[in-house]
C-alpha cells in the first residue's frame, strides 16, 4: 500500500505554463508538462513599441487543462489518487478587472476581444504617466505608502494598471466591480469560487505590488485613491484587507475542476504567490543568500530574519513578512529584462533570414520551413559559442541592459537601452556579448543595493531558463559578481516550489521549512569566477556605471 503523497505545482511564466507531479517524501518530480499560450504566441493583443502585453485568460485556461491533465496522464493511477495538494505560482503584477463574481471581464460577452479587459502582463509598462503620479502623491501624503516597496512605485505595479485601464477604458472601468492578480485567480477559479469579495489574496502579491502593508491597516484608504483620480471612488472597499501566505489553503478542487482535470476532489489548492518566490522556495533559500531566478527577466530573492528594528531598504520591489517563507522578510529586486534582451536581438538577426530564405524560389517551401527553424534554433548557441572567444572589453562595444526600462534598483521604466562604442569592426558575436555583459553589470547593481543597503549576500544561487540554456551568460555573471553561482538541477524550480507549498497547505508538512528540506532541488553545479575575468570586468563596469549616469541625465531631460 502507497502512503506516499503527491502534489501539483504549477508555474505560470510570461510565455507557458508548466506543471509538475512531486512525491511530498523526497521532492521527486514524477511528471511535467509545458503548455505555450496560444493566442500570446501569435502576439495577439500586444504592441510592443507602446510596451503593452495583454494575456487572455482563456490562454490561461487552456494552460491549466492541458499542463494538468498531461502530467495526470503520465503517472499510475495510485500516484493520481493520492495526489493531495496543489500549488500556483504566476508573473506579476498581472492583473485583471474582473465582475462581482471574479470573473475576468475578457470572459464575458462584450469584452471578448477587449485587451484592456485581459490580464495587464507584468511587463506591460503603458502606466507610467500613473506610477509618476502615484509616487508624487505619495512624497506629499502623510504616510508614504510606498516605504515597504522601495520607495519608488513602478508602472509594472497593480495600481499603475488599474489606473492606466481605468481612465483609457470607460467600459472596462465601469464594468469592473474588482481587479484581481493572476496568481489570486487561478486558485479561485479552480476551487470554485464566485464571490470575489471571499477571493483569498496573496500576501506576496499584496505587499510588493499593492501598497498593501499590516501598519496601514490594508490598503491605502479611499481618500489617497480619491486624490489620485476620482475614477477609483470605492474600490479599494471592493479589494481586500486580509492577505494570506501560500502555507494557507484556499479550498478544495470544484467538482467541476477535479472531473475536468481527472483529479480527486479533496485536493487542497494553495494561496498563490509570485514565481520568483516560489522559486527560491524551490531551492530552499537560506537567509542572506541572493536567489536569481533568471529568465525573460530576472527576479532576485533573499529572506532575512524578522527584523526588532524596522529597516527600509530603499530602490527595491520591496519587503514584505511572509512573502516568501512564512514568519521570514522577503525582499525582492529584479531586471525589467534580461533573456528579453537577448531575445530582442536573435529577433534582429532572425528578420533577414526569414525574408531571405522565405523570398527565395530556388528551394521547396517545406524545406524554406525547415531551413528557417533550424536557422532560428540556433542564433543563441551559435552567438554564444562566437561571443565566449572574445576577449574582456578589449574592442569597445558597450551596452546597457534597459530595453524594457529599469526595475530596480530605482525603478525608472523611461529608460531605454542602449549599445555604444560601436565601430567599424563591431561584429554580432562582439555586440551580443556587450548585451550579456550588460545584463549581468545590471544584475550587479542590484546585488551592490542589498548590501549598501545592510542586507548581506553569502551566497547565489541561479534558477530559471538561462540557468539552464546558457554557460556563457552564467560564467559572465559569476566573473561580474565575484562570487560563485550555485545552479538548481531542478528544470522547475519556480514549479517545485508551487508543490512544496501545495503540500503545505494540504497538511503533509507541518510547515514551509519541513517540506524544503524535504522537497527543495538539490544543486547540480556550480560556476566559479574566474580571477583575471573579475579584474578585467572591474574596469568595465566602470564605464558601464558612467554610461548609466550620462544616459539616465539624457533620457530624462526630454
Ligand atoms: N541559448 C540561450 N542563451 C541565452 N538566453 C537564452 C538562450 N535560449 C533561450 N534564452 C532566453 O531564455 C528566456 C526564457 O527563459 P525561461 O526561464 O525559459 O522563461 P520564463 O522567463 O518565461 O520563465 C528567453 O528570454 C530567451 O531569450
Ligand atoms: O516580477 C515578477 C515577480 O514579481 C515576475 O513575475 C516577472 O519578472 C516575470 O518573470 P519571468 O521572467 O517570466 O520568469
Amino acid at each position: 500500500m502507497n502512503n506516499v503523497k503527491y502534489t501539483i505545482g504549477m508555474d505560470f511564466g510570461s510565455d507557458s505554463v508548466r506543471a509538475l507531479i512531486v512525491n511530498t517524501a523526497t521532492g521527486e518530480e514524477m511528471a511535467t508538462a509545458v503548455h505555450y499560450y496560444v493566442r500570446w504566441k501569435e502576439g495577439k493583443y500586444c504592441n510592443p513599441s507602446e510596451s503593452k502585453f495583454r494575456q487572455h485568460p482563456l490562454d490561461y485556461v487552456e494552460g491549466i487543462e492541458a499542463t494538468i491533465k498531461s502530467v495526470v496522464s503520465q503517472v499510475s493511477k495510485e500516484v493520481v489518487d493520492n495526489i493531495v495538494g496543489i500549488g500556483v505560482d504566476t508573473t506579476g503584477s498581472t492583473p485583471v478587472a474582473v465582475d462581482k463574481t471574479g470573473t475576468p471581464l475578457a470572459l464575458l460577452e462584450g469584452f471578448e476581444e477587449n485587451p484592456n479587459a485581459m490580464f495587464v502582463l507584468w511587463k506591460d509598462h503603458t502606466g507610467i504617466k500613473e506610477a509618476d503620479e502615484i509616487n508624487a502623491l505619495c512624497a506629499k501624503w502623510d504616510i508614504d505608502y510606498t516605504k515597504y516597496e522601495g520607495g519608488i512605485y513602478s508602472s509594472e505595479w497593480f495600481w499603475s494598471k488599474i489606473l492606466h485601464v481605468s481612465r483609457a477604458d470607460k467600459s472596462v472601468q465601469e464594468a469592473a466591480y474588482s481587479w484581481v492578480e493572476h496568481c489570486d485567480w487561478v486558485p479561485f477559479l479552480l476551487t470554485g469560487g464566485n464571490d470575489v469579495k471571499q477571493m483569498k489574496r496573496s500576501r506576496c502579491a499584496a505587499g510588493h505590488k499593492a501598497l498593501w502593508h499590516e501598519s496601514f491597516g490594508g490598503l491605502p484608504p479611499n481618500d489617497f485613491f480619491v486624490a489620485l483620480d476620482p475614477v477609483l471612488d470605492g474600490l479599494t472597499d471592493r479589494l481586500f484587507k486580509e492577505t494570506y501566505t501560500s502555507d494557507v489553503s484556499v479550498g478544495t478542487l470544484s467538482e467541476e475542476w477535479a472531473t475536468r482535470l481527472g483529479l480527486p476532489e479533496n485536493v487542497e489548492v494553495a494561496v498563490g504567490a509570485f514565481d520568483c518566490h516560489m522559486g527560491a522556495v524551490g531551492v530552499n533559500i537560506e537567509p542572506y543568500h541572493l536567489t536569481k531566478v533568471m529568465g525573460t527577466s530576472t527576479c532576485d530573492i533573499v529572506v532575512t530574519p524578522m527584523q526588532d528594528e524596522e529597516h527600509l531598504v530603499k530602490g527595491i520591489c520591496g519587503q514584505v513578512d511572509g512573502s516568501v517563507i512564512p514568519g521570514m522578510l522577503g525582499l525582492e529586486a529584479g531586471q525589467s529584462a534580461f533573456g528579453d534582451i537577448y531575445a530582442w536581438y536573435e529577433r534582429l538577426i532572425a528578420w533577414p533570414i526569414k525574408e531571405l530564405i522565405g523570398g527565395t524560389n530556388l528551394i521547396s517551401e517545406d524545406v524554406k520551413a525547415q531551413l528557417v527553424e533550424e536557422a532560428l534554433g540556433n542564433i543563441l548557441p551559435k552567438l554564444s559559442e562566437a561571443a565566449a572567444k572574445e576577449p574582456i572589453g578589449a574592442s569597445g562595444e558597450l551596452a546597457l541592459d534597459w530595453m524594457n526600462g529599469r526595475r530596480t534598483p530605482d525603478a525608472n521604466q523611461n529608460l531605454k537601452g542602449v549599445i555604444s562604442g560601436i565601430n567599424l569592426g563591431s561584429t554580432s558575436p562582439k555586440v551580443f556579448r556587450a548585451l550579456v555583459e550588460a545584463s549581468c553589470f545590471g544584475a550587479k547593481k542590484i546585488a551592490d543595493r542589498f548590501i549598501e543597503e545592510g542586507i548581506a549576500i553569502n551566497g547565489v544561487i541561479a534558477i530559471g531558463g538561462i540557468s539552464k540554456k546558457s554557460d556563457l551568460v552564467m560564467q559572465i555573471m559569476a566573473d561580474v559578481l565575484d562570487a560563485p553561482i550555485k545552479v538548481a538541477k531542478s528544470e522547475q524550480a519556480c514549479a517545485l516550489g508551487a508543490s512544496i507549498f501545495g503540500a503545505v497547505a494540504a497538511g503533509v508538512h507541518a510547515n514551509t521549512e519541513v517540506a524544503m528540506d524535504a522537497m527543495a532541488s538539490p544543486f547540480e553545479k556550480v560556476y566559479e569566477p574566474i580571477k583575471e575575468n573579475v579584474e578585467a570586468y572591474k574596469r568595465v563596469y566602470n564605464d558601464y556605471s558612467e554610461l548609466c549616469v550620462a544616459m539616465e541625465n539624457h533620457i530624462m531631460k526630454k
